[in-house]
């Protein structure tokens, strides 16, 4: 599945038209889907539908038709100068007898539920003037929001904060990428040709459809030596500092995911566990030999995290380069190595790796997730609401996943996943975009269950739930399709 730019959106639509698909069908099944989600979510509370002068505007008018068809009390407020398909939804609703006043009429209180079709994908910069105004009105009444396509002046500020939103025919990026403003997240099928959908040059949304094929099979005469063992080199000990914890969730992070068996490489005096871990105690970022398939390294190694990573190229390895092995020269190193390594930073280490400030990463997680990936020529895990997965032109967007996971060693566990699945053959994207989306869905497993406080071996623990989830085609899709 893809995610769509409001251009590649306004592309699938023209073309649609120039197969000979009326738009006013799709306007009409946008309206007619969005009234059913109104109907589920606030059934006949009245609704107050305020309207833009362009099309979303116009699956405004359909939904406020078929509202009142089911007898909700509706009232609609509209911007001047509709035209094309907008114009004959409008009449539509007229046909009916209802009223349509202007939009700088607009009145709003209590008991009411405000249907937001503003603006969608046509929207030009920020909101300013009456609009601007407008929107912060209805954000300050405290009224449910329906938000049509997309919530009005995404992705700019101000902007609708939506209780609810219908998007039509496909995700858009600020759906994922600013998610907060959107509420709960349909996606209704609104009738478009199917290849229209199909865009290889835009990004994936990692579904579970997708997904579940690339699930490691285990055959009945698996052994431990079979399905993939994992060498985890990481720990601090030294200048008054210790990182026990991280290379140990590492460590539960791989065996959780399947790892037949784990290496574990960390200072002398780590507690050894997990009990069924294989220890290798050592007192420098050396590494023994091993017979592993594939390695994660970096995890609390502190100031060693560099120098392993650089021993741990010797292994010749698929890698998982994780925390303090995230240096430019060790991505360098492994580009030049021609070694399929991952790369997990949060938004600092790839700030730390770019020459750019966190902030600017965090204003453009796909664009650095894609400028790392082609820099280094690895495969690349941004870490973030969305998590993003980047290796040379394609990238993926992970739905999974929530705040409750922002908690110490739950990228540890991450980092251990994904060399887990390495090591169970899957080449680096696809181990990547599987570790993420079973890491944050064990996440919201748990988060369901217990809310906020999670511990992030809890998460490692929840692995093979999310895991057997998703091999049953059970696990839940991230949106409510309609
Ligand atoms: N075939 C299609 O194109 C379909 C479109 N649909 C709907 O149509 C929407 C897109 O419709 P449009 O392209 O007409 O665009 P919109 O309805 O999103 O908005 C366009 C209007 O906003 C005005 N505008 C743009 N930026 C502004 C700003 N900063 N301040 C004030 N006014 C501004 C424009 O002058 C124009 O009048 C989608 O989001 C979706 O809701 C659906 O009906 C499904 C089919
Ligand atoms: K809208």
């Amino acid at each position: 599945m893809r995610l769509f730019t409001p251009e590649a959106m306004r592309e699938a639509d023209g073309k649609a038209v120039a197969l000979g698909y009326p738009s006013l069908l799709l306007m009409e099944w946008a309206g007619m889907k969005a009234a059913r989600v109104y109907l589920d979510l606030f059934g006949k509370v009245p609704a107050v539908v305020l309207a833009g002068k362009g099309n979303n505007g116009g699956d405004g008018f359909v939904l406020a038709r078929h509202l009142l068809l089911e007898g909700v009390r509706v009232r609609v407020f509209a911007a001047e100068g509709q035209e094309g398909d907008a114009l004959l939804a409008k009449r539509a609703l007229l046909a009916h007898g209802l009223e349509v006043r202007p939009l700088e009429e607009a009145s709003f209180g209590p008991g009411e539920v405000l249907v937001d079709a503003l603006f969608g994908t046509g929207l030009k910069g920020p909101l300013s003037g009456f609009y601007a105004g407008l929107v912060e009105g209805m954000n300050a009444s405290g009224l449910p929001i329906l938000a049509l396509d997309l919530p009005s002046g995404l992705p700019y500020a101000p902007h609708v904060r939506a209780t609810a939103t219908v998007a039509f025919a496909a995700l858009k990026t600020p759906h994922l990428l600013l998610r907060e403003a959107c509420g709960k997240l349909y996606l209704a099928e609104i009738g478009l040709p199917k290849p229209l959908l199909e865009r290889e040059d835009l990004p994936q949304v990692a579904t579970p459809e997708a997904l579940r094929p690339l699930l490691p099979k285990r055959p009945l005469t698996a052994h431990k030596g079979s399905v993939g063992r994992v060498g985890v080199l990481g720990g601090y000990r030294g200048e008054g500092l210790r990182y026990a914890g991280a290379p140990l969730l590492a460590a539960l992070g791989a065996y959780r995911m399947g790892a037949g068996l784990v290496h574990l490489v960390a200072p002398e005096g780590t507690p050894l566990e997990p009990l069924e871990a294989v220890f290798h105690p050592v007192s420098s970022p050396t590494l023994p030999p091993l017979k592993v398939e594939a390695l994660a390294v970096g995890m609390g190694g502190g100031p060693w995290g560099k120098a392993w990573a650089l021993e741990a190229l010797k292994a010749g390895l698929p890698t998982v380069l994780d925390a303090d092995a995230l240096h430019p020269e060790v991505a360098e190193a492994y580009r030049k190595a021609g070694l399929p390594a991952v790369l997990t930073p949060h938004a600092g280490e790839a700030g730390r790796l770019l020459g750019v400030s966190p902030e600017e990463v965090g204003k453009d997680p796909l664009g650095v997730a894609q400028a790392l990936a082609e820099r280094f020529g690895l495969t690349v895990v941004l870490k973030g609401n969305p998590t993003v997965v980047a290796e040379g032109k394609r990238l993926s967007l992970n739905p999974t996943g929530n705040p409750a996971l922002a908690t110490g060693g739950t990228g540890d566990v991450l980092a251990g996943a994904i060399a887990a699945l390495l090591a169970a053959g899957l080449p680096p994207f696809e181990a990547a975009r599987l570790g993420v989306y079973l890491h944050g869905l064990a996440g919201d497993l748990l988060a369901e269950e217990k809310g906020v406080g999670l511990l992030a071996r809890e998460v490692a623990e929840a692995l093979p739930w999310a895991r057997k989830l998703l091999a049953e085609g059970r696990a839940p899709w991230p949106f409510s399709r309609v």
